[in-house]
């Protein structure tokens, strides 16, 4: 993406700060602040990027979830380095899934974990239940000192969370997504982000839908086209080391 032949926009002008950067984006790139910024990880545990996990064992395609896992390291190593809040999602519940809602609830209803539970009677207690390996962050991407884990017990991060108490206490206003499922937990938060005014942009190459490949295309449509801002890896890795007013004049 070219950041010279595109409008910018931000929720503050461009101030000749270092830390200020042109993100390139579409529809348009954003000007952002890394103080202001945080790379948001959904949801990379074992049960949505893993095979044997939640997500495999209800019949989604998790075979190329290898790369995304790569591109969402990378720019959590350029975020990091750039003083950019690192914040990993957590989704699950407790082990008696009493977090998950009962019959009441409509997660009950709606929930693939808790159905292919329901069906397979073996995997009672082994599915997004904290403390199991399916609940564990993937290896290759774990939190260090400095980043947040926020656990979520919906598909959205703002509901029945710390997040946006998080976000606020540190002046946060850029919410950088990174992460699976895009169509699911990734938009969900990015929309309700929206709301909340928060200015969302997903990096496309580090994130992963389930279901089939169309439902990745339809969730980037509606969040460029909607709700928020789509760019890449390498954009926000470069972005990170070049300031905006270096990147205005390059
Ligand atoms: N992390 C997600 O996007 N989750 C999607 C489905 C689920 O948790 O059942």
């Amino acid at each position: 993406m070219n950041s010279l032949t595109q409008p910018v926009v931000g929720h503050a002008p461009v101030r000749n700060n270092p830390t200020d950067v042109i993100l390139p984006a579409r529809p348009e790139s954003l000007a952002i602040n890394s103080g202001e910024t945080a790379l948001i990880v959904v949801d990379m545990q074992n049960a949505y990027s893993t095979k044997g996990g939640y997500l495999d064992l209800a019949g989604f395609d998790v075979s190329s979830t290898g790369p995304v896992i790569e591109q969402i390291a990378r720019a959590i190593e350029a975020a990091r380095a750039a003083g950019v809040q690192v914040i990993f999602f957590q989704n699950g519940w407790d082990s008696d899934y009493a977090e998950a809602g009962g019959p009441g609830s409509p997660n009950w209803h709606k929930s693939n974990a808790l159905k292919t539970m329901r069906k397979n009677p073996e995997l009672q207690g082994k599915l997004l239940a904290k403390g199991t390996w399916d609940y564990d962050l993937v290896d290759a991407l774990q939190p260090q000192p400095g980043d947040l884990v926020v656990p979520k017990p919906r598909y959205s991060g703002f509901f029945n969370t710390a997040f946006d108490s998080l976000l606020r206490a540190r002046g946060i206003r850029n919410l950088v997504f990174t992460g699976i499922a895009t169509n699911v937990c990734v938009e969900s938060t990015l929309r309700d982000g929206f709301f909340l005014e928060y200015f969302g942009v997903v990096l496309a190459d580090a994130t992963h839908q389930a279901g089939p490949e169309f439902v990745q295309q339809a969730s980037l449509y509606n969040i460029e086209t909607f709700f928020g801002w789509v760019s890449t890896v390498d954009d926000f890795c470069t972005a990170l080391t070049k300031p905006a007013t270096q990147g205005a004049s390059a």
